[in-house]
């Protein structure tokens, strides 16, 4: 059964329409990696998705009472810095009710690479650490569904393939994932398919291989890349802008 479905999504904001007419069904076992340009409407769909903004058409999860949207969906938004001088640990037990002894939490933390910070306030950590403590406090969730937006951004190149691995592996494991990255090499090695957006409308959706042509990188990102292979995975390297004549 279907994880998730929108069914002609679409938000208006004033005369602006960010999010036009999205179409979507994620099945278990899915990794999607969710890129597009700035302001493509990326953001807009997940918290569409989540029923966060006010928007037409349908979302299944949107639909849902909001416990029950709370055990089916696990969100980090893209804001992600910690005001609250919380031990780390509770920051992530917050996930479980609170209880620091849930082997949701343990294990989030020793995935995140937390167990050493674990005591600290989580406010007085690095912007990097913070983004690793509400990855984890999302991951306790123990949800079918994860939507996490941009949640690499800021952490170092090994933190970042850590994170995406995760993704892979709950995703390998039977649960889905929608991430929202711009990274489009780490895109291309990780997620299972690929959703582009561009101006609020879905304009290409497959695997990383079929979607990550040299033609949509320059349409939609106006980028040229090096386009290669490694271990069988798409592997995307951008080299430079088009020109603005060439657009
Ligand atoms: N609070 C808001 N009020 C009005 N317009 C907004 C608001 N938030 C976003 N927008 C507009 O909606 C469009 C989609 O924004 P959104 O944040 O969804 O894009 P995005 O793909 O997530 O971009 P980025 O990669 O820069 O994070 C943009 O044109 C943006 O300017």
């Amino acid at each position: 059964m279907s994880v998730l479905v929108l069914d002609h999504l679409s938000v208006s904001r004033g005369t602006q329409r960010p999010l036009a007419e999205v179409c979507l069904t994620v099945e278990p076992g899915e990794c999607i990696g969710l890129i597009g340009p700035n302001g493509a409407g990326k953001s807009t769909l997940l918290r569409a998705t989540l029923g966060l903004v006010a928007a037409t058409g349908r979302s299944s999860l949107a639909a849902l009472p909001a416990a029950a949207r709370a055990r089916t969906a696990a969100f980090l938004p893209q804001g992600r810095e910690i005001a609250w001088p919380l031990p780390v640990i509770d920051l992530v037990a917050l996930a479980q009710g609170g209880r620091r002894t849930a082997p949701e939490v343990g294990a989030a933390l020793a995935r995140m690479d937390l167990a050493a910070l674990a005591q600290r306030p989580a406010s007085a950590l690095s912007g990097g650490e913070q983004a690793r403590v509400l990855i984890a406090r999302a991951l306790a969730q123990n949800t079918p569904l994860l939507l996490a937006d941009e949640p690499i951004a800021g952490l170092d190149p090994a933190h970042q393939i850590a994170c995406m691995q995760l993704f892979a592996d709950l995703a390998a494991n039977g649960r889905s994932v929608i991430v929202a990255l711009h990274d489009l090499a780490l895109a291309a090695r990780f997620c299972t398919r690929l959703v582009v957006l561009a101006g609020g409308r879905i304009v290409a959706d497959g695997t990383p291989r079929a979607v990550l042509t040299a033609a949509l990188l320059e349409e939609v990102f106006a980028i040229r890349c090096h386009l290669d292979e490694i271990e069988g995975a798409p592997v995307v390297f951008p080299l430079a802008p088009v020109p603005r004549g060439e657009r």
